[in-house]
């Protein structure tokens, strides 16, 4: 059993009256694990156990070596923490800001709604987690992400009332996870929730002068601490030009404390773990301030090598942005404004790297091509598979012609590598390797 202290039994004993015993009792289970399928990607699998009334969720664990794992389309994440993104559900072409991402889980999910149109700015203010959501965001395979490594107060000077939707899953106490993470708990005192509420204004302050008029605002927490759920509800309402939006409430959902419209999940109510939902609507005039945009800034010999590898080797035309830092290449979505002043952790889509007189495609890119996009492709065996994430070579057939060839496993993009003479090179990135 999960040892959870006097302050917190006593505190919720009286929060929940007559469903505490139920509640408590739930810290006697295991935590519940689920995935979703990532809907970018072209080759789909049917898997059993699909959680009800959910897109693209599943119960279940998915291994890390698994071909489905290591191609992206599976996202590992709990069943009450998919509900967020589905309660965001933003819209084709929207430009959207999660602004606490990692490890990804809900930026991941909102680019299956986005379906490679619109911008999604995925931030994280730790550089280490930063690293972490990059890995998860190249392997999801989406081309309209740029990943920053901010603080919300930094990230509000470059976008001023930018965002159609802004998603804040808050650093919070995490009682919704003492379950899943047991040493959540040895942060936990009295005061913790008042000390993460004090911090999650500051972050929806900046949040608000970066929605656009007319955007919605998704605040979530993995907690049931009033004081960082309805109390913040309460601040954002009276300080701010927003409404809520009511919350359909689906899989034992249950309204929110006061605010009908928001939604609260508890563990006893439905097989996950714990979260807080609200959705508001920005009527108010947002800051006006002009965006100013980026530029191109490849050299004549760049823009060539780029064009020679994409005419050799691709059949999409991309559209956006080609910059490069140092000599990787990248696709910045279209609309971003000038970026000098953002410590960026990935810029936008990582098409490649130029070598003397030559480019070379990155993983990434090969992540996300399908087979209609590319002109050669090698569909690899799944014992092959195990032997080229482990960092061996293949044998092809020798007729192959010499070049660059995306690899796939079950239908799915793993990268780019070179056929030379009968054998494919192994360029699987050495920090994903199996041991
Ligand atoms: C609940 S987690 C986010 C989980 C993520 N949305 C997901 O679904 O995978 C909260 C995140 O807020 C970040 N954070 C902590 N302090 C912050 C601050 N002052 N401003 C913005 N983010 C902060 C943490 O590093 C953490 O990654």
């Amino acid at each position: 059993m999960t040892h959870l202290s006097s302050d917190f039994i006593e505190k919720y004993t009286k929060l929940l009256a007559a469903e505490a015993p139920a509640f408590f009792e739930t810290f006697n289970e295991e935590a519940v694990s689920a995935f979703r399928v990532n809907p970018l990607k072209e080759s789909q699998q049917i898997f059993p156990d699909k959680i009800p009334n959910m897109d693209w969720s599943y119960y279940g664990k998915v291994s890390g070596k698994s071909p489905e794992h290591v191609t992206g389309l599976v996202y590992s994440q709990e069943p009450a923490a998919q509900l967020v993104g589905q309660v965001a559900k933003p819209q084709k072409g929207m430009k959207v800001l999660d602004l606490a991402a990692a490890p990804g889980g809900k930026s991941t999910h909102l680019l299956s709604y986005l379906e490679n149109t619109g911008i999604l700015v995925s931030n994280e203010i730790s550089s280490k987690r930063s690293k972490i959501l990059v890995e998860n965001i190249e392997r999801f395979g989406a081309r309209n992400v740029l990943v920053t490594n901010e603080t919300a107060n930094r990230l509000a000077q470059v976008f001023p009332a930018y965002f159609d939707m802004i998603v804040l899953d808050a650093p919070c106490s995490g009682e919704g996870m003492f379950r899943k993470d047991p040493s959540a708990m040895d942060y936990w005192d009295s005061d913790y929730p008042t000390k993460c509420a004090t911090l999650q204004r500051e972050i929806l302050e900046s949040a608000m002068h970066m929605l656009a008029a007319g955007g919605y605002l998704v605040y979530s927490t993995c907690t049931w601490s009033p004081e960082e759920n309805e109390e913040i509800v309460s601040w954002l309402l009276e300080n701010y030009d927003v409404e809520l939006v009511s919350i359909e409430k689906i899989n034992g959902m249950v309204e929110g404390l006061t605010y009908p419209q928001t939604a609260r999940m508890y563990p006893h109510r439905f097989k996950g773990e714990g979260q807080f939902v609200a959705k508001f609507r920005f009527n108010g005039d947002p800051i006006s301030k002009r965006v100013k945009s980026g530029r191109s800034n490849l050299t004549k010999e760049q823009s060539q090598l780029w064009q020679a590898f994409a005419k050799e080797n691709l059949k999409v035309n991309f559209t956006g942005l080609l910059q490069v830092f140092g000599d990787q290449l990248y696709l910045l979505s279209d609309g971003l404004p000038d970026l000098s002043k953002v410590r960026i952790a990935r810029n936008g889509l990582h098409l490649g790297v130029f070598k003397k007189k030559r480019f070379e495609p990155s993983y990434a890119l090969g992540l996300t091509l399908t087979s209609k996009e590319v002109l050669r492709r090698i569909d690899i065996s799944e014992k092959d598979f195990v032997d080229y994430a482990t960092g061996n070579t293949l044998s092809v057939s020798k007729e192959l012609p010499k070049g660059w060839y995306q690899v796939a496993i079950k239908g799915n993009g793993l990268g780019f590598a070179k056929v030379v003479s009968g054998t494919l090179k192994n360029n699987f990135p050495k920090g994903l390797r199996f041991h």
